[in-house]
């Protein structure tokens, strides 16, 4: 299928026979995004042993003009890369291949970009992509920080709810462990409930949460605490 915006270039699916080239342009494109991104942590030989054993369980889309240009990885609802070559890039492909990837996944998609790479940030931004989630970098290999984008698809009041939905199902469980342990703790109390509050104590929990998610503020993380652990203590004296 030829594209409009990009002459001669042709979108296909990706098959096994082609995963050692796919491989390659990682590779090159990779190392020539250091410092927008963080050097690959494995070795170019891991990466193409992982690229082999895992062809079959990611969906591969392509973008060629008789050479690979660029790719696009999906799994599942994640967009796990979506790559040009280091000499096409800024000509197109990377919109084209997006555009395909919105066509595969109308409902919405999620994906990881590195915080530092900034080209690709607002390439995604120009292209209705959201910032979601703003991470320490704790959780991948490169240990970079990265922030979760999503394009919430043909309905995105109704997608964006739905994640609202899955974090608040998250934060329910949460919340109720933590009301459990405020219970327990008051056993081990000289002053426990209301009576007991520990202004000290919960400025540093407030500022340990801070820590973990800056974009929330301390005043706005030490009402919402003073909040719930006000909350617990009501539920303690309560049921105590
Ligand atoms: O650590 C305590 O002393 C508690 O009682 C627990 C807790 C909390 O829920 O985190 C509750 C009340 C205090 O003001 C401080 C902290």
């Amino acid at each position: 299928m030829p594209t409009d915006d990009v002459a001669d270039l042709v979108l296909r699916p990706g098959t096994a026979e082609d995963i050692e080239e796919i491989a390659e342009l990682f590779l090159a494109t990779r190392r020539d995004a250091v410092p927008q991104m963080p050097p690959v942590v494995s070795d170019d030989e891991k990466i193409r042993t992982w690229f082999r054993e895992n062809v079959e369980s990611q969906e591969y889309w392509l973008a060629e003009d008789g050479d690979i240009l660029g790719y696009a990885m999906l799994d599942g609802p994640w967009l796990n890369a979506l790559y040009v070559g280091p000499h096409r890039q800024g000509s197109g492909i990377g919109a084209a291949l997006l555009d395909l990837v919105k066509a595969q996944r109308p409902d919405g998609f999620g994906l990881w970009v590195f915080a530092s790479n900034d080209r690709a940030r607002s390439f995604y931004h120009r292209n209705g992509l959201i910032e979601l989630e703003h991470t320490d970098g704790s959780g991948n290999s490169e240990r970079s920080p990265d922030i979760r984008m999503v394009w919430p698809g043909q309905e995105p009041l109704a997608f964006l709810r739905s994640q609202i939905d899955e974090v608040d199902g998250e934060l329910a469980l949460l919340l109720a462990r933590r009301f459990a342990l405020t219970t327990a703790v008051q056993g081990f109390k000289e002053n426990p409930g209301q009576s007991g509050r520990d202004a000290e104590r919960e400025a540093e929990i407030v500022a340990r949460m801070a820590a973990h998610a800056p974009g929330l503020g301390v005043a706005a993380l030490s009402r919402i605490m003073h909040t719930v652990i006000g909350e617990s203590l009501d539920a303690y004296e309560r049921d105590s």
